[in-house]
């Protein structure tokens, strides 16, 4: 039996920091933003899907998705997101199941599912438990807007695309606090490794 963590958080909350430790612990991430970008591949149905909704003007000249076109459209409209998210969480969640059960053959102790959507889409049911990435809105804004390069205008409706931080508080096993330093949150993250009993590389 492995125990199968999932790590989530909020755009820019400071999920890949935290799953980067979990590899370099020798521990198993499987990343939905990486699959999310494997499954609107051209040839694949959630990238058929999109064109015939969005068209041809989301492509660049080589037919692939101009994804910083596509996220413009959908941060700013509700309905055109959900539109996207049909196309793709099927595909996203198959194929993390598919890596997981692979994972749980090859006798891997502990998987860990990097997931930002995670309540919002009710994936509970992916993990055993569930470790949130917090960091307040204003520290989550200012890392948005220097990492993405984005205005204000466009960090608040990436960030308002999704369910607050602070609500994902309660529904979370582990909270961490990734206000601080990175240090800091790695030793946070060692803390519950070891309430949990995870056996990894140091
Ligand atoms: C809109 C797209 C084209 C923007 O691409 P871009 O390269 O700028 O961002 P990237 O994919 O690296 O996502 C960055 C972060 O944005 C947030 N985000 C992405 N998609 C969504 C969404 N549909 N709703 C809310 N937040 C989202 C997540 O926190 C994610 O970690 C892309 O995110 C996408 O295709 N999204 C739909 C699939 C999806 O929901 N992915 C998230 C994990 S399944
Ligand atoms: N404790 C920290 N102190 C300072 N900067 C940090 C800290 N944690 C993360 N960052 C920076 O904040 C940004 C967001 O972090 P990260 O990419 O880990 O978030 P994420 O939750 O994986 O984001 P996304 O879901 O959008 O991919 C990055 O530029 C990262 O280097």
């Amino acid at each position: 039996m492995s125990l199968t963590i999932g790590l989530t958080g909020g755009i820019a909350s400071g999920k890949s920091t935290v799953s980067k430790m979990f590899a370099q612990m020798g521990i198993t991430v499987i990343d939905a933003d990486i699959e999310a970008r494997l499954a609107v591949e051209k040839g694949e149905k959630a990238y058929n899907d999109i064109v015939q909704y969005f068209g041809d003007e989301i492509l660049h000249q080589d037919g692939s998705i101009n994804r910083a076109k596509l996220g413009a459209i959908v941060f700013n409209n509700d309905e055109k997101r959900q539109a996207l998210n049909s196309f793709v969480h099927p595909s996203v969640r198959n194929r993390m199941l598919a890596k997981k059960e692979q994972a749980e053959k090859e006798g891997e102790a502990v998987i860990v599912l990097d997931i930002p959507l995670l309540f919002e889409s009710n994936l509970q049911y992916m993990a055993d438990k569930v470790i949130l990435v917090y960091v307040d809105e204003s520290t989550q804004l200012q890392r948005l807007m220097k990492r993405n390069g984005l205005s204000e205008e466009e960090a608040r409706a990436r960030i308002s695309s999704q369910m607050p931080l602070k609500d994902k508080i309660k529904l979370a096993d582990y909270v961490i606090d990734n206000n601080g330093s990175v240090e800091e949150t790695g030793r946070q993250l060692k803390q519950i490794l070891d309430k949990w009993d995870v056996e990894r590389a140091e």
